[in-house]
């Protein structure tokens, strides 16, 4: 049995196999609200096999969206698209995910394929954005944010609860905190983002504390039998890697004490100006190794992943029990078939719905 193909049992979810897709933003929403692309997008790629289909960064407010092309779940009124789409991953055969996040200095800022940085201060489709402290991520994002107050701090932990209530109402069943890439709850950890002489910033408790505070907060209204996980960049690349790995490390063993079932771990992605190392294919299996290890915690990972023997053998070989494979999925959605055939999985095609499966195993020797 190829280790990919085992399933995985989590809190009371069992996924088909160790394939997600993860949270990929579309940009598509209006007013936050799932248009007919999301719809198409989550139903067609969870029809291709992967275990579990996790939804995009989804704001817990407007001001927490990246681009005005996000999607939310701050009012009761985005509940029913995203039902909508739950719905239609678990018919796809894959457990239902979605993200909620907050993108704090991140913020307010065009498309990727449209300038990817701030939308110009005079531009009346941005805002103002929020954050730990008055500093800039910089380059193609220098807008400076406002620091928080104790009162905004508050409010963004309880807009988390609100919005994981409503994607609870909405049907998901795996519940991921952005907790990860830059954004606000990352820019509280982050030494550089964070200059805060109050308790929420300092000491290594002190950045910590937001990331905690909602972490048990919401906790304590997601349902104790269904995966509650943390996508957090336990690494930056900005050469103080050691250093922020043993932080980051630590705060992850709070985050289990705290309830949480399962760590993403990624890049922190706090400073434009880290040396990512792209080129080295699977970079991130082994520091998400050493975070399951030193932690206890199931983890996923992910970036640059796809080759299906090397998605194999990262989780036969202990380094991650679950493997997000994002771009690869967008190329082709039906990416489970490739990775089943190539692994010489039984019965390959059937990791698509009968529909499909039935007809394609008969032409078999098919590529
Ligand atoms: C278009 C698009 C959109 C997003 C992403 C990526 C891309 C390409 N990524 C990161 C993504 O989940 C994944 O970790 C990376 O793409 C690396 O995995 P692959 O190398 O693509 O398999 C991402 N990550 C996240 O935590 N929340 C998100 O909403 C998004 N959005
Ligand atoms: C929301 C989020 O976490 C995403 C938004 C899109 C860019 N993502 C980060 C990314 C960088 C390089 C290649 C792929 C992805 C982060």
């Amino acid at each position: 049995m190829a280790a990919l193909f085992a399933p995985f049992k989590l809190k009371d979810v069992t996924l088909r196999n160790r394939i997600a897709v993860p949270p990929m933003c579309q940009y598509s929403a209006v007013d936050g609200h799932t248009t007919d692309w999301h719809q198409a997008h989550y139903a067609s790629i969870a029809r291709g096999g992967a275990g579990l289909v996790i939804v995009e960064a989804t704001a817990v407010s407007p001001e927490g969206r990246i681009t005005p092309g996000c999607t939310g779940l701050w009012t009761d009124t985005q509940i029913d698209g995203m039902a909508a789409i739950a719905a239609s991953i678990k018919a796809g055969g894959a457990v239902a995910g979605i993200q909620i996040a907050h993108a704090g200095r991140k913020a307010s800022a065009n498309r990727p394929w449209e300038g990817d940085d701030h939308i110009a201060p005079d531009d009346s489709r941005g805002w103002e954005t929020i954050a730990p402290s008055a500093i800039a991520f910089g380059e193609n994002l220098p807008q400076v944010p406002r620091a928080m107050t104790k009162d905004d701090i508050a409010r963004v932990t309880a807009d988390f609860v609100a919005a994981a209530r409503r994607a609870l109402a909405a049907g998901f069943e795996w519940l991921e905190l952005h907790f990860a890439h830059g954004y606000l709850a990352q820019s509280f950890f982050n030494v550089d983002a964070n200059k805060r002489d109050d308790e929420y910033g300092g000491s290594f408790e002190g950045r910590s504390r937001f990331l905690l505070e909602t972490l048990a907060a919401v906790r304590a209204v997601w349902p104790q039998n269904l995966p509650l996980t943390a996508r957090f960049g336990v690494i930056e690349y900005d050469g103080r890697d050691e250093a922020t790995l043993a932080e980051s490390i630590r705060l992850v063993n709070l985050m289990r004490e705290a309830g949480l079932d399962m760590l993403n771990v990624s890049v922190g992605f706090s400073t434009p100006h880290a040396s990512i190392p792209w080129a080295s294919g699977p970079f991130l299996a082994p520091v998400a190794q050493r975070v399951r290890e030193e932690t206890g915690l199931p983890v996923a990972s992910s970036w640059g992943i796809d080759v299906p023997e090397v998605a194999n053998r990262v989780v036969a070989d202990g380094q991650m029990d679950l493997v997000m494979i994002g771009r690869a999925h967008l190329a082709n959605p039906h990416y489970p078939l490739k990775a089943a055939q190539q692994l010489e999985v039984a019965r390959p095609t059937w990791v698509l719905p009968a529909p499909y499966a039935h007809w394609l195993e008969r032409y078999r020797g098919q590529a």
